[in-house]
C-alpha cells in the first residue's frame, strides 16, 4: 500500500515526450483521454490538479516532417512551437470530454528565478486551480536556449511542485519506475518499490534517456524527486500506460515507485524562511496584527502595519516587528516597499483606489508567513 497520492490534495502530474506522443509516432489521444478521464476523477476526489506535459519538440517534428530530432537550436524552438498548438488542442478537447476547463502555461527558468515574476506564477497558478480548470505546463521552449533551460520537464514539474507546495509529484514514463539499472541494457536490473527521496544511491541506479525522444531519462526523475522533496512533496514515478495508474494511485495502491520526502511540508517551508537570514526589509505592525499572526495564524494585512523600513521588492523576504522592534515573523511580501508604504494602515478594500493596481488584499500572505 502506497499512500501518499492518496492523501494527496494539490498534485502535479508530469507526462514525458514518448508516452504523449507514443514514441514520436505523432499526439496518442487514445491515452490523452484516459489520463484525462482519470485527472477529472481525481478532481473528484477532490484534488487539485497541475499537468506538466512534454511532447511539444516530438509533435512539432512530427508535423514539420523530421525523421530525426533536428540538431539546430531554432529548429528545435520552431518545432516545439508547431507541436504545442497540438497538446493545446488535445488537452483541451480530452478535458471538455469531462467538463473540464485546461490553461495553457509556458515556463521559462528565468520566470522562477525571479522572485516578482514567480510569485505571479505562483498567484496565477493559484487562481487557475480556484476557477477549477487544469493548468497545463511546459517549458516556453521558443524563447530559451540552452544555458537558461530547465532542460527537461522532470525538473520542470519538481520546479512546479516547489512552487505551488504540491503535495506530491507523480511523473509517468514509458517504465514502471525505477529500476537497480537501466532495464534496457541490464536484464537483471530490480525494480525498486520505495526508497526515500534524495537517497544518493538511487543517482548511481539511473541512467539517461531510453530512446531518442525523451530527453531526461531515469536520473532527472531522481533529481527531480530529490528537490520536489525539499518542499516536502512526496514522488511517484510510474509508467504512463498501466491500466487506470492515476485511480489507483489514488485509491492508494502500490504501483511504481515511490519516492518519499523526508521534510514534512511545513518544515520545509519554514527552514526555507528561515534561511533567509538577511531580510531586504522590515514592516512594525500594530498589536492587533501582532495578535492575529501570533494567536490566530492570520495573514498580515496592510492595516495592521504602522511602518515601512528598507528597500526590498514584491517577492523579498522581509521581517515583521512589535512596537518595541522585536522580531516575530518573516515573510514574503505581496508588495515593493515603496507600494507597501502607501497601503499601511489602510484597509484592503482601499488599496485599487491608493495604487490603481491590486496584487494580493494581504501584505504577506499567512502561507508565506513563519512565525519566529
Ligand atoms: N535505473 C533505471 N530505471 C528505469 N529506467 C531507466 C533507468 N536508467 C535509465 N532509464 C531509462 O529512462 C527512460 C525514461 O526516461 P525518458 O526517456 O527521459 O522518458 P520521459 O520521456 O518519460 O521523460 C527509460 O525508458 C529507461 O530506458
Ligand atoms: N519542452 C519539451 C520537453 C522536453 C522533455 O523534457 O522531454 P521529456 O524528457 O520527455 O519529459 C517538449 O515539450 O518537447
Amino acid at each position: 500500500m502506497h499512500s501518499v497520492i492518496q492523501q494527496a490534495k494539490r498534485l502535479i502530474i508530469k507526462v514525458g515526450s514518448s508516452l504523449v506522443t507514443n514514441d514520436g509516432k505523432g499526439l496518442d489521444a487514445a491515452a490523452i483521454a484516459k489520463w484525462a478521464e482519470q485527472i477529472a476523477h481525481l478532481r473528484t476526489l477532490g484534488k487539485e490538479v497541475v499537468l506538466v506535459s512534454s511532447g511539444a519538440i516530438a509533435e512539432g517534428m512530427q508535423r514539420l516532417g523530421f525523421e530525426r530530432r533536428p540538431t539546430g537550436v531554432h529548429e528545435l524552438q520552431a518545432c516545439a512551437a508547431v507541436g504545442q498548438m497540438g497538446l493545446a488542442q488535445i488537452y483541451e478537447s480530452s478535458f471538455r470530454a469531462h467538463q473540464l476547463g485546461t490553461a495553457q502555461v509556458l515556463l521559462t527558468h528565468a520566470d522562477l528565478a525571479d522572485r516578482e515574476r514567480y510569485l505571479n506564477a505562483r498567484s496565477t497558478l493559484f487562481t487557475l486551480l480556484q476557477f477549477g480548470v487544469i493548468p497545463i505546463i511546459n517549458e516556453n521552449d521558443t524563447v530559451v536556449t540552452d544555458e537558461i533551460k530547465f532542460g527537461d520537464n522532470d525538473t520542470l514539474g519538481a520546479l512546479v511542485a516547489n512552487l505551488i507546495e504540491a503535495d506530491a509529484l507523480i511523473i509517468l514514463t514509458d517504465q514502471r519506475g525505477l529500476y537497480t539499472a537501466d532495464p534496457r541494457r541490464d536484464p537483471d536490473a530490480q525494480f525498486v518499490h520505495e526508497a526515500k527521496a534524495g537517497d544518493l544511491s538511487l543517482e548511481a541506479m539511473a541512467g539517461g534517456a531510453g530512446t531518442g525522444i525523451g530527453r531526461g531519462g531515469m536520473l532527472t526523475k531522481i533529481l527531480a524527486a530529490k528537490r520536489a522533496a525539499t518542499s516536502g512533496a512526496h514522488t511517484v514515478i510510474a509508467w504512463g500506460r498501466e491500466d487506470r495508474v492515476l485511480s489507483r494511485l489514488a485509491a492508494g495502491e502500490a504501483i511504481g515507485t515511490q519516492l518519499t520526502a523526508q521534510t514534512a511540508q511545513l518544515t520545509a517551508r519554514k527552514q526555507w524562511m528561515a534561511d533567509h537570514l538577511q531580510t531586504a526589509g522590515r514592516v512594525v505592525l500594530d498589536n492587533g496584527a501582532v495578535q492575529k499572526l501570533t494567536a490566530e495564524g492570520k495573514s498580515l494585512l496592510p492595516i495592521g502595519v504602522t511602518e515601512v523600513g528598507g528597500e526590498f521588492g514584491r517577492g523579498d523576504v522581509i521581517t515583521c516587528v512589535d512596537a518595541s522592534g522585536k522580531a516575530i515573523a518573516r515573510g514574503i511580501s505581496n508588495y515593493a516597499s515603496s507600494d507597501a508604504r502607501r497601503i499601511v494602515r489602510h484597509p484592503s478594500s482601499e488599496i485599487l483606489s491608493i495604487l490603481g493596481f491590486v496584487e494580493e488584499p494581504e501584505l504577506i500572505h499567512r502561507d508565506n508567513l513563519v512565525l519566529l
